[in-house]
């Protein structure tokens, strides 16, 4: 994950100190581009260890349309709780976009399943997207959705998938959603039957809050390790039917974990 390492060094070099909507204030870059080839291996940041658990329910959760944090608090994950109501509902949050976007006639639309559909179909395609960032009820969310749109791409039996991040916590949340989404391309070319390619990310306001600078600094100082690999235990009949135990991460070394405040 040298790439992690160059987008840190690259924001405590170029970046303009900003303050935010949290308050704590940030260093922060506006559009950046980094380019992982999944077939080199699973993109983990190394320079900490990473909690996969929580990444791999999370992913699960969206997937199946859920909202409410309750799946994730039963698993143990605790990412999402103080955006949560009393109840544990966060709005019309991605379950809700990617799987019922709602149409103004009350229809509803499975963004996954469509595009899973045309993978196979029509992988020529060039309209193979999901929109998480739904503007007519934005104001409904606990946070406007980060990871805003995403869109997948077939050549020479190997799919890959872009992502749009419109805001990007590089501490906490940058590793999290690029592992996130490697899975997220790994589970669909395995239904597919196809390779994997690239995961290409790309960033909006990309920043380093400043309670993270010293967590940041340290991880600079830490020689990465090479890449684990993912390997999937089985192959469900539905995108929608993996379980948590389907997944395995291979030869995951990392240095030891840091801990860092999630700013709300
Ligand atoms: N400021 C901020 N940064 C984020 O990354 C973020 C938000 N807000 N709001 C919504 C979600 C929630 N996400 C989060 C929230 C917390 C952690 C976090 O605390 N991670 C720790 C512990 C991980 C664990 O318990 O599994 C870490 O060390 O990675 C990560 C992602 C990503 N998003
Ligand atoms: O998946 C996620 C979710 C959130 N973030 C970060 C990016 C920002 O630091 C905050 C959101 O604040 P806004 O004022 O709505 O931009 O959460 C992330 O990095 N990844």
């Amino acid at each position: 994950m040298q790439q992690y390492l160059d987008l840190i060094r690259h924001i405590k070099t170029h970046g303009n100190m900003k303050t935010d909507r949290t308050g704590t204030g940030t260093q922060s870059i506006f559009g950046y581009q980094m380019r992982f080839d999944l077939s080199q291996g699973f993109p983990l940041v190394t320079t900490k260890k990473l909690h996969l658990r929580s990444i791999i329910h999370e992913l699960l959760w969206f997937l199946s349309g859920d909202t409410n944090i309750r799946y994730l608090k039963e698993n143990g994950v605790r990412i999402w709780d103080e955006w949560a109501d009393e109840n544990g509902n966060l709005g019309p949050v991605y379950g809700e976009q990617w799987r019922s976007w709602k149409t103004p006639d009350g229809e509803t639309i499975d963004q996954i399943s469509n595009v899973l559909n045309t993978i196979r179909t029509n992988p020529d395609s060039r309209r193979m997207l999901v929109v998480a960032y739904n503007p007519g009820v934005v104001e409904k969310m606990a946070l406007p959705p980060c990871h805003s749109l995403f869109q997948f791409y077939v050549a020479e039996g190997r799919l890959s998938c872009q992502l749009y991040q419109r805001s990007c916590d590089v501490f906490l949340g940058l590793p999290f959603n690029i592992a996130s989404y490697a899975l997220l391309t790994h589970m669909i070319a395995h239904q597919a039957d196809l390779d994997v390619g690239d995961f290409v990310w790309s960033g909006g306001d990309v920043h380093i809050y400043n309670d993270h600078q010293q967590q940041t600094d340290l991880q600079l100082t830490r020689q990465p390790y090479p890449l684990p690999s993912l390997q999937i235990q089985r192959k469900p009949d539905s995108l929608f039917d993996y379980r948590f135990e389907d997944f395995e991460i291979v030869g995951y070394e990392a240095h030891p974990s840091i801990k860092g405040k999630v700013s709300v």
